[in-house]
């Protein structure tokens, strides 16, 4: 379907994160389950929604998976690996302490404790997701990352938490996984802070245990948004649009281009390509919602872009690089047809957990500095303390907080 600018203006500036009342009283009932009754709850609702009890599945067990893997296999998941650590190295998260006129201000920067993954299973076994998790997390320095996926964990996700380096792995998915690691049960120790994305359920009750832990963000159902200028192939476009949109029926794949013949050229590749898609059904579902649209130019295109605020925005344009100024608003940004988003998906370097459904306004991906704390640092020397409290006391008062005043006018 080929829509017009005006079409979908409206509907790219009122997006955000949409939550399903039916799933949000499913997701409240089990939380309060788990809160209440903990690992009674919890194998409870793994039996009835997966067909399995809950099992934390032992290190040795993983090691096993890995030396089972096919060799190319299991080259590429260290190549990953390594690109994703290596990239993560980079991120500044040193703290400071200056000297300040015989005092010290600064901050304190520490990896949190314990963290949660989640890593999805249901539709898909996302072992990828658990290295563009675990390892930046670990190259923070969490002490201890706990995974959790749905039943029966995929060999691949096992070997994957091997070389990742997690720390320990429950076979549990949706919403009771996320109550078991917010609350804890006397098997499922509580986290500090729950990574990684899922489906509307798992989103639905990260949102609701968000106070509990700390969240990286809520992201649910994939999205793209390439904008083509002529330059760019019908064939890899239509090939990059069915990548995500074989995710769900609820992701969305978009293209924007002022090149009429071209979105005519990428509608007929989608059809070709669609016959042999062994995941056909799920990917036209996702091509239903969203779609290929016409713009007045690429400015319009990118306008368009930074108001829908996509998890990926692809540039696959002739030169994307001076288009990189105007993007205001994505998840992630891929620059030309020589850098897919698959490519992103497994082993560019960058986390693949990115915001989707608009977050991507107010929000980045998982990095480094999701895993870490800061705590500032005041040590102010005499004089400087005497100094700031005169104009410290005025502000309390102006505040009405007398007790602060005083105890500033004591230092003067
Ligand atoms: N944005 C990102 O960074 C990113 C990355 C990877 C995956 N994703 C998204 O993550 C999602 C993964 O979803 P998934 O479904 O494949 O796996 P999932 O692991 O998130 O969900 C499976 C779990 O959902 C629960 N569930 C299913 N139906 C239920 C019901 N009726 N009631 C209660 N619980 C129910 C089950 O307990 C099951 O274990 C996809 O939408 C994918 O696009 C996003
Ligand atoms: N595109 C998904 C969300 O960014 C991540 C993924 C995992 N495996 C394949 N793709
Ligand atoms: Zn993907």
């Amino acid at each position: 379907m080929i829509y017009r600018a005006e079409e979908v203006r409206e509907r790219f500036a009122r997006r955000g994160l949409a939550f399903d009342p039916t799933v949000e009283e499913i997701v409240r009932g089990i939380l309060e389950a788990v809160r209440e009754e903990g690992d009674a709850a919890l194998n409870r609702l793994s039996l009835d929604l997966d067909g399995h009890p809950v099992e934390e599945i032992p290190k040795r067990a993983w090691r096993e998976a890995y030396e089972d893997l096919d060799p190319d296999l299991r080259d590429a998941l260290e190549t990953a690996k390594e690109r994703i650590e290596a990239f993560y190295r980079e991120e500044a998260r040193g703290g400071f302490l200056r000297a300040e006129e015989g005092g010290v201000l600064g901050q304190l920067v520490r990896p949190l404790a314990r963290v949660g993954v989640y890593v999805p299973g249901g539709s898909a076994p996302l072992l990828s997701t658990l290295l563009m998790t675990v390892v930046p997390a670990k190259v923070a320095g969490v002490r201890e990352v706990i995974v959790a996926s749905p039943p029966r964990v995929h060999p691949g996700i096992l070997a994957a938490a091997w070389v990742a380096g997690a720390d320990r792995l429950f076979a549990m998915g949706g919403a009771q996984a996320i109550a078991a690691l917010a609350y804890g049960t006397g098997r499922v120790p509580r986290v500090d802070k729950i990574v990684g994305p899922g489906n509307a359920y798992v989103v639905a009750a990260k949102r609701l245990v968000y106070g509990v832990v700390g969240l990286d963000g809520l992201a649910g159902p994939t999205e793209t948004l390439i904008v083509a200028d002529g330059s760019a192939s019908p064939r890899l476009l239509a090939a990059d649009l069915l990548a995500q949109a074989e995710h769900g029926p609820d992701s969305e794949p978009w293209l924007l281009s002022p090149d009429l013949p071209l979105l005519e050229r990428v509608e007929a590749e989608l059809y070709r390509q669609l016959q042999d898609l062994p995941r056909a059904e799920i990917a036209k579902k996702a091509l239903e919602r969203g779609g290929l649209v016409l713009t007045r130019d690429l400015e319009e295109a990118l306008e368009l872009a930074n108001l829908y605020a996509p998890e990926h925005l692809c540039l696959a344009l002739a030169d994307p690089l001076p288009w990189l100024g105007r993007v205001e608003n994505a998840g992630g940004v891929f620059l030309g047809e020589g850098s897919p988003e698959a490519l992103g998906d497994y082993i560019a370097g960058p986390s693949h957990v990115m915001p989707t459904s608009g977050t991507a306004r107010f929000q980045g991906g998982v990095a480094v500095r999701d895993f870490l704390k800061v705590i500032p640092v005041v040590g102010l020397s005499e004089g400087a303390a005497r100094e700031l409290a005169k104009k410290g006391a005025l502000l309390a008062r102006a505040e009405g907080l007398e007790g602060h005043a005083r105890s500033l006018d004591l230092r003067r």
